[in-house]
């Protein structure tokens, strides 16, 4: 298994990537950099869109363009390049979070994550975008991440990257209920006087991505390493990376079976950049289990 950079311009931190099947685009955005981009793989040429704000997460919607989350709230773009149509304003102070990981849901419902920034309280939530608006379905958090859901759209993940641990509940995809909490994945923390450089520490679980057998592909921020979890949550593969911290994996290909990968270079140590200096690009890598296609925003 080799992994490729597929991109040359460096994000300050790539997250939220998805492939679009029609178009043949991988998107992806640069959150600190607010920037939205898309690489036509045909010809390898990228295309950016500056955003007012830090765009945490994005997804392709069924009638055309995207739906972005931004620092102060869930927007509609209908075009690229084009107009960014308010769909529901953040709640929360956008002086100290953010929206960050997010997609939608198999029945074409956006969800987004939040980021606490001073990283001091556990006010992270998760949302979901319905029809009266944007609705908390899980909370008590630092930095929410990882969302996906099992093929069967009966399980529904969610990690919380500081506390490197990963849940999961039962959902019911019609009522948009969770229910019998388990706890999915935990990871060992970072231990104490650990350093970037040193031996010892694999990460903390950012984006993630689900196969057609289920499987849970975590990007281990600041662990150098993407990991391939079982439906039950058993390690199955730890893929080692050119780059400290991946932040989200996709799956892309006409046969879903390229596995493209972000990451961030923003705020890592300048002799750490000089040894990965594909960090903050955007990687790739073939795999023999085709992964789940990207879920559409309805509007
Ligand atoms: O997805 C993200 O996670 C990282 C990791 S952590 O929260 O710092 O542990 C975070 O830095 C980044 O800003 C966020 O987008």
């Amino acid at each position: 298994m080799t992994w490729h950079t597929v991109t040359t311009e460096p994000n300050a931190l790539g997250e939220s990537p998805f492939w679009h099947p029609q178009e043949k685009r991988l998107y992806w955005v640069d959150v600190p950099g607010k920037l939205l981009q898309r690489l036509d793989v045909a010809s390898g040429a990228v295309e950016r869109w500056a955003m007012p704000s830090e765009p945490g997460c994005i997804a392709p919607a069924a009638s055309g363009g995207l739906v972005v989350a931004l620092r102060d709230g869930i927007y509609r773009a209908k075009v690229w390049g084009g107009d960014l149509q308010l769909l529901a304003a953040a709640p929360y102070d956008p002086a100290t979070t953010r929206f960050n990981d997010g997609k939608c849901d198999p029945l074409g419902r956006f969800w987004a994550s939040t980021i606490y920034e001073p990283r001091d309280a556990r006010k992270a939530q998760l949302y979901c975008l319905e029809a009266g608006g944007l609705v908390s379905k899980a909370g008590n958090a630092i930095t929410g991440n990882g969302l996906a859901w099992s093929p069967d759209a009966k399980t529904l993940y969610w990690s919380d990257t500081p506390h490197h641990i990963v849940h999961a509940w039962d959902w019911d995809a019609q009522a948009n209920l969770l229910s019998e909490y388990r706890e999915f994945l935990s990871m060992a923390p970072k231990p104490a006087g650990w350093q970037p450089g040193m031996p010892g520490y694999g990460g903390r679980p950012d984006g993630a991505a689900v196969d057609v057998q289920g499987n849970y592909y975590s990007a281990q921020f600041e662990g150098q390493r993407l990991c391939k979890f079982s439906p039950d949550g058993d390690l199955l593969k730890a893929y080692a990376l050119p780059v400290r911290c991946p932040t989200m994996p996709c799956f892309g290909g006409d046969d879903l079976q390229t596995l493209y990968l972000t990451s961030g270079r923003h705020g890592r140590p300048a002799a750490e950049l000089e040894a990965l200096p594909a960090s903050g690009c955007v990687l790739s890598m073939r795999v023999d289990v085709p992964g789940l296609p990207v879920n559409f925003f309805k509007d």
